[in-house]
């Protein structure tokens, strides 16, 4: 795993004004980006999210997951903060990519879940591999995380990777008609703790 820096810039958002940071897997070719706000490369944990993409939800306005929601609640929660990191890992569809993430929502159309639907094209459930965060924490002198995330899982890749998250704080957002079934599976299959009011954190 190779992780080249290549450059920083500002990025304005509707939550405030963010620095862009851009690096590049040298092996996969594949680009990601980091958005800071405020001195992350102090001893103080980073409030954090590690994004993974999900070019339908984060950008085509997608009803089916929660993940637009996410994002957008993340950038809104740093802003608050004043002080954070939004990673942004381009694994779109838990890591099978975007064509393949299509073949699962087509399987998903036709009554599989989110699982299920993986399983059948010959993937794993999720795929994601987050070996890429350390050399990038490392760039941006990011010690320790309070992450935002609902799932225990991506805690425990970080901490088996040495990656030190001092605190896990819920970040339930975007429910809605069309992703009630996919979040019952994240809950069921994938451990996602999820409240079942929905409940914004
Ligand atoms: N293969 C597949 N990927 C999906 C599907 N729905 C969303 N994704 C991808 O799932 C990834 C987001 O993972 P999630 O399981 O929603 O959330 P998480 O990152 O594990 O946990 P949180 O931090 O709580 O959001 C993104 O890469 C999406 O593109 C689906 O039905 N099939
Ligand atoms: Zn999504």
């Amino acid at each position: 795993m190779t992780v080249r820096y290549v450059e920083s810039s500002k990025l304005p958002t509707p939550w405030g004004m963010f620095e862009m940071h851009g690096f590049e897997d040298t092996e996969s070719g594949k680009e990601h980006v980091v958005l800071t706000m405020g001195d992350v490369g102090t001893d103080e944990p980073v409030l954090a999210r590690i994004h993974s993409e999900c070019l339908t939800g984060d950008a085509l306005f997608s009803l089916r997951c929660d993940c637009g929601a996410q994002l957008q609640h993340a950038l809104h929660r740093i802003a608050l903060e004043g002080r954070g990191a939004v990673f942004y890992l381009r694994q779109e569809g838990r890591g099978i990519g975007l064509l393949n993430k299509i073949k699962a929502y087509h399987l998903q159309d036709c009554g599989a879940d989110t699982v299920e639907a993986n399983e059948a094209l010959g993937f794993g459930a999720d795929m994601r591999d987050y070996t890429i965060l350390k050399p990038m924490l490392e760039h941006l002198g990011i010690q320790s995380l309070k992450l935002m995330t609902n799932n225990p899982r991506k805690v425990k890749a970080l901490e088996a990777m040495g990656i030190s998250v001092t605190e896990r704080l819920a970040h339930q957002t975007g429910r809605n008609p069309h992703n009630v079934k996919y979040l019952e599976t994240k809950k069921g299959k994938l451990g996602h703790l999820l409240q079942d009011d929905g409940g914004e954190d």
